[in-house]
């Protein structure tokens, strides 16, 4: 223990950093970029303060409270509670969806000690930001698809691996397939749980806000549109598996005088359950195994497609993309992740942990994208990437 004095500086001492980051935070509140860089200095910060034994402590708790709110939304007391606009007591909520009050209570105390929610007086509770937040149909899709199919797979996981002698398998059966008691692949489990896939679809649509769009960030112009032909045929970026289109559908808005047409691909319940596409865009069902029905496109275009996939079946969607692009002509523009060999930040790291526990896909690095390409006759031009913490372009071409 300290004197006295010691102890009253290292108290004001505390109490004045707490005040620097309030007064901080005021200033950096509206610039993204500084926000972040004090996010990162207090994490940091976290990280030296907390024990070892807190650390241990807070990653063994760390399911309950995700198991909480997932019991909030199903329930639906987290819908009712936000479009209340209002606090509301525990009765009330039961009342209004008929969910145990001491279930709610239960439930809340965690969810409330995060800030989810606030509790504003004994048993009664208002809405914050994160829980009106995650009303959105996005975030409701994707907090209920990852946690419905990611978490149960992910804490089935280490059991599953135990029975390989924690080999790495790169192929199917896999954790998912083990802990769904299924053979079939992630995708086709979806096509048999619509509600599943509807969260999933809303999820990946929506979560565009949040991700870097390739054509704001790098010059689409001198990549595709120079030199694209301006034929009545032509085709100007074909977008594989572009889930509901949000993407291509950016890409038409962004440059609504490019020439040749844009090209929607995925399977077909998703081309079918398209609630709201421009019209200019041509929805085209395909299965990428199978031969690619548009030739000679200037781009093809695939985002977050092949970390769903393991090494082998990479190599047959490149193949049937190789056989449809025009040497010297078209190019295969692959939007994902490129893993640096060393430092890989903690999203696309627990990211690729992900892909393994869903869909026993992978995050790559350079080294192994260009060893998969190399195999379907492909070549890596340019590499385009603004920081490991975000996807990267990759410009493909045949290689002869
Ligand atoms: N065999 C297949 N052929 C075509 N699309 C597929 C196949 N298997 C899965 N998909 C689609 O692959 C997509 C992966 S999600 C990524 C969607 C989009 N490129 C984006 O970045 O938002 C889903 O839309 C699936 O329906």
């Amino acid at each position: 223990m300290g004197s006295i004095s010691a102890d009253y500086l290292i108290e004001t001492r505390i109490a004045n950093l707490s005040k620097d980051i309030d007064a901080l935070y005021k200033d950096v509140g509206n610039d993204e970029a500084s926000r972040k860089q004090l996010m990162g200095v207090i994490l940091g910060a976290m990280s030296k303060v907390e024990s070892p034994m807190e650390t241990i402590w807070r990653i063994i708790m760390s399911p309950h409270a995700p198991a909480a709110l997932m019991v909030m939304i199903r329930s639906g007391v987290l819908t009712a509670l936000v479009s209340a606009n209002k606090p509301m007591t525990a009765t009330e909520l039961a009342t209004s969806t008929g969910t145990s009050s001491t279930l709610i209570i239960r439930m809340m105390r965690p969810l409330t000690a995060l800030g989810i929610f606030h509790e504003t007086d004994v048993y009664t509770y208002a809405s914050s930001p994160i829980s009106e937040l995650l009303t959105a149909p996005p975030l409701m899709g994707g907090y209920q698809f990852m946690f419905d199919l990611a978490t149960r797979s992910l804490a089935n996981m280490p059991r599953y691996l135990e029975k390989t002698g924690f080999q790495h398998v790169d192929a199917a059966p896999g954790p998912f397939q083990d802990c769904n008691n299924t053979e079939d692949g992630m995708f086709q489990y979806l096509i048999k749980n619509p509600k599943i896939m509807t969260n999933f679809n809303a999820f990946m649509a929506g979560s565009l806000e949040e991700r870097l769009d390739w054509f704001n960030t790098w010059d689409a112009q001198s990549i595709i549109i120079n030199g694209a032909k301006k034929d009545h045929e032509a085709v100007l970026l074909v977008d594989v598996a572009g889930g509901e289109g949000h993407d291509v559908q950016a890409f038409g808005r962004a440059f609504p005088d490019a020439p040749g047409k844009l090209v929607l691909e995925d399977l077909p319940p998703v081309i079918d359950n398209i609630k709201a596409l421009d019209s200019k865009i041509v929805r085209q069902p395909h299965d990428f195994f199978t031969e690619q029905p548009i030739k000679g496109a200037r781009a093809y275009y695939v985002r977050n497609i092949f970390h769903d996939w393991p090494n082998e079946k990479c190599v047959e969607i490149m193949k049937q993309l190789a056989a449809a692009m025009e040497k010297g002509y078209s190019k295969l523009l692959i939007f994902e992740w490129i893993l640096p060999a060393k430092g890989v930040p903690l999203y696309p790291a627990l990211l690729d942990v992900n892909m393994l526990t869903l869909l026993n896909g992978r995050e790559r690095t350079e080294d192994e994208w260009s060893n998969l390409l190399t195999q379907a006759g492909l070549k890596i031009v340019k590499v385009r990437k603004v920081s490991d913490e975000a996807e990267g372009l990759m410009e493909v071409e045949l290689a002869d």
